[in-house]
């Protein structure tokens, strides 16, 4: 059994990974912390847990604890992992961090978009951004994983097949994405409010998102080169979900897209791509580790749409990050993350 620990398990994606390793037939939740519920039952604050961890309790973030387990996952805010990566890994424990703490490959563009120096710019080189599309190889072998975060998945997942063959104008990219209101975490806000956010609809951070960076650093892996793109995030009115509308110039109208989509994850556990004119839904992904794609060319003309839906706390956070540590030791990677939708 893999030993596991959590540092921050009273979020929402910490929670979504205790949910997840429930069913893991080869991971075991050791510890998991929380500053706020100290000693507190893990089943008393999550009803929906009960008879899964009624021998667990949350504990305050120690590196002698944590650092009795093979692996810990970090879903905590920006710059926890900063803090505390460094001593676990020197204890021989891989990390897995669900925050944006190593997903830019530069220090000084992360203190650029997290207003804050980068705490651990020393690690940067070894770590890994699991995406799994991706670097699956460099995974395998890695002691320090980015779990990317939920719009660059889901875009990425949507553009790359398009890239890396050479297809897409990358200057002219644009990702028109919407996102259910659990992205923004758990603590209470006014923009949370069901009166606020539950009966609208609205964009925000046009000028330019945290996501930008990390979701350009990927794009340009895949196209060999600098990309130009728009991106525009949107709250919208549900608790789970990220719907991505991406839009693609590509000129040479003889290249079948639904077959090149096909073929770049035909061995994918995790990339659904839908039958040709499809609408995927959020609501088909919930729950779920997957990211169901649909790509369309309008009246045949030169401007593709993309549309990649995931759930932004599966496929877009914990299910991924599980994902990774499947990879990481060596297990089959759909091992705990096997269940259907929650919705059809
Ligand atoms: N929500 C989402 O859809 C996604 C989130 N992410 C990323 O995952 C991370 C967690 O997100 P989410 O679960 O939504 O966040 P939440 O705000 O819901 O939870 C944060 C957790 O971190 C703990 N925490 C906060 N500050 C510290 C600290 N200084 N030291 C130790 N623990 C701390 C909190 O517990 P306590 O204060 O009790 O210690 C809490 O359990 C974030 O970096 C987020 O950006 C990534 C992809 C998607
Ligand atoms: C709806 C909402 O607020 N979403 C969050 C992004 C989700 C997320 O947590 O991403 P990171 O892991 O990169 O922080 C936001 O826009 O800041």
């Amino acid at each position: 059994m893999i030993k596991v620990g959590i540092v921050g398990g009273t979020g929402y994606t910490g929670v979504e990974l205790l949910r997840l390793l429930a069913q893991h037939p080869e991971a075991h939740v050791e510890v998991i912390t929380s500053r706020s519920e100290e000693g507190l039952c893990v089943a008393d604050m999550y009803p929906n847990l009960r008879g899964h961890y009624d021998y667990l309790r949350f504990s305050v973030p120690d590196v002698a604890t944590l650092g009795a387990c093979d692996v810990v996952f970090f879903a905590t805010p920006h710059g926890v992992a900063h803090a505390l990566a460094g001593e676990l890994l020197a204890t021989g424990v891989k990390v897995i961090d669900l925050s944006a703490d190593f997903r830019l490959r530069d220090a000084d563009e992360w203190a650029q978009w997290y207003h804050q120096p980068h705490g651990a710019p020393d690690l940067l080189p070894e770590a890994v951004y699991g995406l799994p599309e991706v670097n699956r190889e460099a995974i395998r072998g890695a002691r320090l994983i980015a779990v990317p975060g939920c719009y660059p998945t889901a875009t990425q997942l949507g553009l790359i097949p398009l890239l890396e063959t050479g297809l897409a104008d990358p200057a002219t990219l644009i990702a028109d994405c919407k996102s259910g209101v659990s992205g923004a975490g758990r603590g209470a806000s006014v923009g949370s409010l069901l009166c606020e956010a539950g009966e609208s609809m609205k964009a925000y951070a046009v000028a330019g998102h945290r996501h930008l960076p990390e979701i350009r650093q990927g794009l340009q892996q895949a196209a060999g080169g600098p990309v130009g793109l728009t991106f525009v995030p949107h709250l919208t009115p549900m608790i789970r979900g990220i719907h991505a509308t991406l839009y693609a110039r590509v000129a040479d109208a003889s290249v079948d897209l639904q077959a090149l989509f096909e073929q770049r994850y035909a061995d994918e556990p995790f990339v659904d791509v839908m039958p040709a004119g499809s609408h995927p839904e959020t609501r088909s992904v919930r729950g779920a580790n997957v990211c169901r794609i649909a790509v369309h060319r309008p009246q045949g003309g030169d401007l593709v749409v993309v549309l990649s839906v995931i759930d932004n706390l599966t496929k877009g956070a914990s299910g991924q990050a599980v994902q990774n540590m499947n990879i990481l030791f060596g297990l089959d990677e759909r091992a705990g993350l096997q269940q259907p939708a929650l919705l059809p």
